[in-house]
């Protein structure tokens, strides 16, 4: 059974869609790429799987059950992080994780919070206060926070956007890392092709809303006669060649 099923969702905003009958599923330990052009629906589809934006239409199901009925359960069993949703700044890094680890009812949390900090190489700057993190240092401890309970599914929207090559190579390695030692499955979305393209199993091209193509990368090479992802986006999105 796949870990998440999305079927025929779609999601109105005053009139305008953002989302037009997406489906598609997500199997156990599967790495899901989701590319596409500024508001082709990435972040909306990614609010609506954590339940933070309702759908118009279509159904959500995580773990076989569906989203609406049992959206405590699956949160308990999924996470997130975003470049883009603040920490509380005034709280230590430490703190932050305490606060999470607490929420989520994690089993030996000091264990567990000095494990994610060692990993995510935080362990030096565990006092620190948050608003003191670089935005690199930020995205690490945003990533220890999603990962406090262990999720079995693991969403990520952008979450090298704004870092530099090291930092973004890092953070990459380390939830490549995390995600073939725990089997846990994640849909990543990103402006960066060529991490699309290494990362992910499988890739999902959204435009206007729609899934304009989908595949494994070197499938999706193929049919379009591309040589990498970045060709393969431009060609789906008949964008003209540059002169
Ligand atoms: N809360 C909202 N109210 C009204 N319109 C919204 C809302 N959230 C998103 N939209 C609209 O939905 C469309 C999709 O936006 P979304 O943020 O999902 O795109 P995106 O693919 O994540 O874009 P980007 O790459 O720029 O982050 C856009 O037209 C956007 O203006």
């Amino acid at each position: 059974m796949p870990v998440l099923e999305v079927k025929n969702l779609t999601k109105v905003f005053k009139g305008q869609p953002a989302l037009s009958g997406v489906s598609f599923s997500l199997e156990r330990g599967e790495f899901l790429g989701i590319l596409g052009p500024n508001g082709a629906g990435k972040t909306t589809l990614l609010n609506c799987l954590l339940g933070l934006v309702t759908p118009t239409r279509g159904q959500i199901r995580f773990f076989g059950l569906d989203l609406e009925e049992h959206l405590r359960e699956i949160l308990e069993r999924i996470n997130f992080a975003s470049n883009y949703v603040g920490l509380p700044l005034s709280l230590t890094v430490e703190e932050n994780l305490w606060v999470y680890a607490l929420l989520y009812g994690v089993p030996s949390c000091r264990e567990r919070i000095e494990r994610l900090l060692r990993l995510l190489d935080l362990w030096e700057m565990r006092r620190e206060k948050t608003r003191h993190l670089s935005s690199g240092q930020m995205m690490r401890l945003c990533l220890a926070k999603a990962l406090i309970n262990d999720p079995e599914v693991l969403l990520l929207d952008e979450p090298t956007a704004g870092l530099d090559p090291t930092m973004a190579r890092k953070v990459r390695n380390l939830i490549k890392a995390y995600q073939q030692d725990r089997g846990m499955a994640v849909i990543f979305t990103s402006h960066n092709l060529l991490e699309l393209q290494d990362l992910s199993d499988r890739v999902l091209l959204l435009h206007q809303g729609r899934i304009l193509a989908e595949g494994p990368p070197t499938v999706l090479c193929q049919r379009f006669k591309a040589q990498n992802l970045e060709e393969v986006y431009f060609k789906a999105l008949k964008e003209p060649p540059l002169c």
